[in-house]
């Protein structure tokens, strides 16, 4: 079997606090992109993971083998294994959710085959992270919470061209230099407003409130990356650019008419 585990962006991404789990409320606008991993999965009768390129994380560590070991504990179905290979398209750490889209589309695969209810997946996927359960089913959503609180929208078809940068950005230090720096950080526009817009094709309302708070830490540390946005944005037919996530990469998304 198949898979296509398409990765995202986010067009608008605020934190808003600080929670006693240590994890951040965040407002986001998720989106996803045709950009997707490859992922060859059929079950056998022992486990084998193959990726290429090479993950150079062992598998213990791979998003995909939590998923697997999360799914049988949480729905006592243990008794199988699964040979996979995974093309790896997404690039890691980059803001596009690559990991967890092949975690939301191995759920998805086992979800079908075990006949697990989407509420009990649901309860599932956040357990493995935070971008999951947008990722299981995609589209367009504004995010809350962890990113577990979803509202999904009537998917908008955008031309969104992404800017892998190569850096590749730990989320968890970037959400750490937010607390940090907390004091003189901005937060700005809206993502509702920014919804509309684009479904509208209101240009400049869309670029007056896309918005993402890791901007503010990531171009310290990565002054390359500011460049790099403020070059995109003087491209012809630009509605704005972006860095995705906790980055690294950026996006710009094109008008279309
Ligand atoms: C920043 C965002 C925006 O969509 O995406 P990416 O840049 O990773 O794609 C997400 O919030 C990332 O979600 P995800 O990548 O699943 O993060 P997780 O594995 O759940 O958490 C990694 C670490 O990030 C921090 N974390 C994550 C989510 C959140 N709402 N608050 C947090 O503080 C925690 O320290 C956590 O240990
Ligand atoms: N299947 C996987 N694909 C990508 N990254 C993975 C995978 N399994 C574990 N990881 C680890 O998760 C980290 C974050 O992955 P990824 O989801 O691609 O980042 P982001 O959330 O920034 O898009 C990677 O840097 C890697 O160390």
């Amino acid at each position: 079997m198949h898979l296509k585990a398409f990765g995202k962006v986010n067009l608008y991404l605020d934190v808003i606090s600080r929670r006693k789990d240590n994890y951040h409320n965040i407002l986001t606008l998720f989106q996803s992109i045709n950009e997707h991993d490859d992922i060859f999965i059929e079950f056998s009768k022992s486990e084998i993971f193959e990726s290429e390129p090479s993950l150079n994380i062992s598998w213990d560590k791979n998003i995909i083998k939590k998923s697997i070991e999360t799914f049988k504990k949480e729905t006592g179905f243990y008794n199988f294994n699964l040979k996979i290979k995974l093309i790896k398209n997404l690039p890691m750490g980059g803001g596009l959710g690559g990991g967890s889209a092949d975690s939301a589309a191995v759920l998805n695969f086992l979800s079908k085959n075990f006949k697990i209810s989407e509420k009990e997946l649901f309860e599932i996927s956040f357990k493995i992270g935070s971008d999951v359960p947008f990722l299981l089913k995609g589209g367009t959503a504004i995010g809350k919470g962890k990113g577990e609180i979803l509202e999904f929208l009537e998917p908008l078809k955008l031309n969104i061209q992404i800017y892998p940068m190569n850096y590749k950005i730990d989320t968890k230090k970037m959400y750490e230099k937010l607390d940090q720096n907390w004091e003189s950080i901005d937060h700005f526009g809206d993502p509702y407003k920014l919804y509309e817009a684009l479904k509208n094709n209101d240009i400049i309302t869309a670029k007056q409130n896309a918005f993402n708070v890791f901007e503010q830490v990531v171009f310290k540390e990565y002054p390359k990356l500011k460049q790099k946005k403020e070059d995109i944005e003087k491209d012809e037919g630009i509605i704005f650019a972006l860095m995705t996530g906790s980055g690294s990469t950026l996006y710009k998304v094109i008008a279309t008419n």
